[in-house]
């Protein structure tokens, strides 16, 4: 994977309105390549709506979406992720009664789910080469142990991890995660971070959205600040964490909650 720093995803202008309300209020934003990406700001700012219009599963009312230079405005989430952005999500009830193997192994698109593929004569390798990229995935997560468990017996943070997990197991060159260290006990937010930061050492690109600044800022390289909708600071820590406005706005709104 190319590694230069480059825009993988860009945003122009984006707006999304609910009901009369501004969530997106001509949000532009820019995921370098090979970074890890902040998103920060008070409750209800729009980060949320933000990474769910990037990733298709919110429409935008007006504005643009740019992945690797070409424009993904409002495709389907199914198409955006064939592109190679994950977003990742709490692994859903059903699948909570499948074992940490299964979940990975169901991630990835399946040929064999179809009488035609299980057929074909590559299908057998194709089964064993994904179990075995599965088992890769495990070990680099440090919950291959629990590969026979079921996806309900796991903590918190190891769900998280799951759910990293089954991101690799796809195309992924861009990884969006919604608060991926929230309610996770430090050392295993810490364990998780690492694998994070370990994923970018590989050429993954991440976008993230946290309250847990304390535990975050040391594995992000740039930070967007959002308010009411809108983009109001960016740039490295030193720059926000000295940021007036931002000290104002988020600081004070979240009454020290980070
Ligand atoms: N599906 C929806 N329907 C109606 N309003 C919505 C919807 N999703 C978000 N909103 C509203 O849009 C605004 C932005 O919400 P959003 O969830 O994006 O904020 P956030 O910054 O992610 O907040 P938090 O930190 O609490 O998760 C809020 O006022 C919210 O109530």
């Amino acid at each position: 994977m190319k590694s230069n720093g480059s825009d993988l995803l860009y945003t122009k202008n984006l707006f999304k309105f609910f009901d009369g309300l501004t969530a997106l209020n001509g949000v532009n934003i820019r995921v370098k390549d090979n970074r890890v990406t902040l998103i920060i700001g008070p409750n209800g700012s729009g980060k949320t709506t933000f990474i769910n219009t990037v990733s298709g599963f919110y429409k935008a009312d007006e504005g643009h979406v740019y992945f690797e230079g070409l424009e993904i405005t409002n495709k389907p989430p199914h198409e955006i992720y064939q592109n190679g952005i994950v977003r990742t999500f709490q692994i859903p009830q059903p699948l909570k009664k499948l074992t940490v193997l299964e979940n990975l192994l169901i991630a990835d698109y399946n040929p064999g789910e179809s009488v035609v593929g299980s057929l074909l004569p590559g299908w057998k390798k194709y089964e064993e080469d994904l179990v075995e990229r599965a088992f890769d995935v495990l070990k680099f997560l440090k919950i291959d142990h629990l590969w026979d468990n079921l996806a309900y017996q796991l903590s918190g943070g190891q769900l998280k991890l799951l759910e990293i997990g089954r991101a690799m197991m796809t195309d992924a060159k861009l990884i969006i995660m919604d608060e991926p260290v929230a309610g996770v006990n430090p050392v295993l937010a810490k364990s998780i971070l690492d694998r994070i930061k370990e994923l970018k050492a590989r050429g993954y690109t991440f976008l993230i959205v946290e309250h847990r600044l304390d535990l975050v800022l040391p594995y992000v390289d740039y930070i967007y600040v959002m308010a009411n909708g809108s983009v109001i600071a960016e740039g490295v820590e030193e720059d926000i964490m000295s940021n007036r406005e931002v000290i104002e706005v988020y600081l004070g709104d979240t009454g020290g909650r980070t």
